[in-house]
């Protein structure tokens, strides 16, 4: 039986906190130090700097906004050659998971899904112009962290999803503004600090809470607000919108091929009528070829950090991640 996931959110306190910066332009050896510490401590972090063009994230959300500003039917015209990518409102996967969203998904390297018949804003190029970037971004990022942790084969992780065959997504969330939403029938909570907009103790669920798969996540954002981390002590924590700037997570397959070092951290969105504007964000999943065997390094594994995971191909843990609700935890599944 498929039980339905919680979509509204209540009385749950809110944590400020600031993502760590890592700033593309400082000292590479800087940059290293800081982009390791981040992954350990938090999994998630903000990169500015980062050499992609404006002109390029620009032409990708305009295309994204044109798209989702289609009529229904159009849109479900971007249906793929294959299973679960293309068009999707409301249900997430395939396991009864639903959200306040519509998204777009499609396979970043082949970019397999048939072109709406009438596609003025030339989504297909732009994604594919935008992913070339993106993907760049996160080699040079997954290139930085090997390094970093001192990996004497630097592209241990970035040759994964540099591969022909990498199954890495990219994936366009919609979050509509909710117009019913009666502000007034919100009861206002706490003011969150660091954060420009109250928050309210009734939300709804745009994206629920999941860690992501593969190995390294490059996200963007419009400047509105809506993703929240899910800290150490538990609580949730708001994460300040910055169109500027990339906001990069680490994959569960990182967290393995890290043995444990960098982690991969639950992140949700939520959806409150305080927004008078849709949140769009712009997702880029790198992945490995689906018969690639994730296992760690050899320098990640030592007597006091024996290893904490068994081999695996990427096909084993995504069958595993597919058969399973979005919250759900897959990792420790593949646990020693
Ligand atoms: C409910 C699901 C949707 C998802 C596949 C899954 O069974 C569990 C993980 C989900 C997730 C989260 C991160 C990415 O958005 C995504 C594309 C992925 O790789 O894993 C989605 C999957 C999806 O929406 O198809
Ligand atoms: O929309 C967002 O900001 C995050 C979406 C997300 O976590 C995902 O697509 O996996
Ligand atoms: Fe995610």
């Amino acid at each position: 039986m498929v039980v339905a996931s919680p979509t509204s959110i209540q009385n749950e306190k809110i944590q400020p906190f600031e993502l760590p910066i890592i700033d593309l332009a400082e000292e590479r050896s800087i940059v290293m130090k800081n982009i390791v510490k981040a992954s350990e401590e938090f999994g998630f972090f903000n990169v500015i700097n980062h050499g992609v063009s404006n002109d390029t994230i620009t032409k990708m959300e305009e295309a994204g906004f044109d798209f989702f500003a289609k009529p229904v039917e159009q849109k479900k015209l971007a249906m793929p050659i294959g299973d679960s990518f293309g068009y999707g409102s409301k249900n997430i996967g395939i396991n009864g998971d639903m959200g306040e969203i519509e998204y777009l998904l499609f396979n970043a390297s082949t970019q397999l899904f048939r072109t709406i018949s009438n596609d003025p804003s030339n989504l297909r190029s732009r994604a594919s112009e935008y992913t070339d970037a993106v993907m760049n971004l996160a080699c040079e990022i997954l290139e930085l962290m090997a390094e970093g942790m001192g990996v004497p084969d630097t592209l241990c992780f970035s040759r994964f999803i540099r591969e022909v065959e990498s199954d890495s997504i990219l994936r366009l969330n919609h979050y509509p503004h909710d117009h019913n939403n009666n502000i007034l029938n919100i009861n206002k909570d706490c003011d969150i600090g660091t954060h420009n907009s109250p928050s309210y103790n009734y939300t709804k669920v745009g994206f629920g809470e999941h860690s992501d798969p593969q190995i390294l996540t490059i996200l963007r954002s419009n400047d509105v607000d809506g993703l929240q981390i899910s800290l150490q002590d538990g609580q949730w924590s708001p994460v300040t919108p910055d169109p500027s700037a990339f906001c990069v997570n680490v994959g569960d397959l990182l967290e393995v091929m890290t043995n444990g070092r960098f982690v991969s951290v639950r992140h949700r969105v939520v959806t409150n009528s305080y927004n008078n504007k849709s949140r769009m964000s712009i997702a880029y999943f790198g992945a490995p070829p689906l018969n690639a065997c994730i296992v760690a390094p050899p320098l990640m594994v030592t007597p006091e950090r024996p290893s904490l995971f068994r081999p695996f191909t990427w096909a084993e843990y995504k069958k595993a991640t597919y058969s399973l609700r979005l919250g759900d935890t897959r990792i420790h599944l593949f646990r020693n």
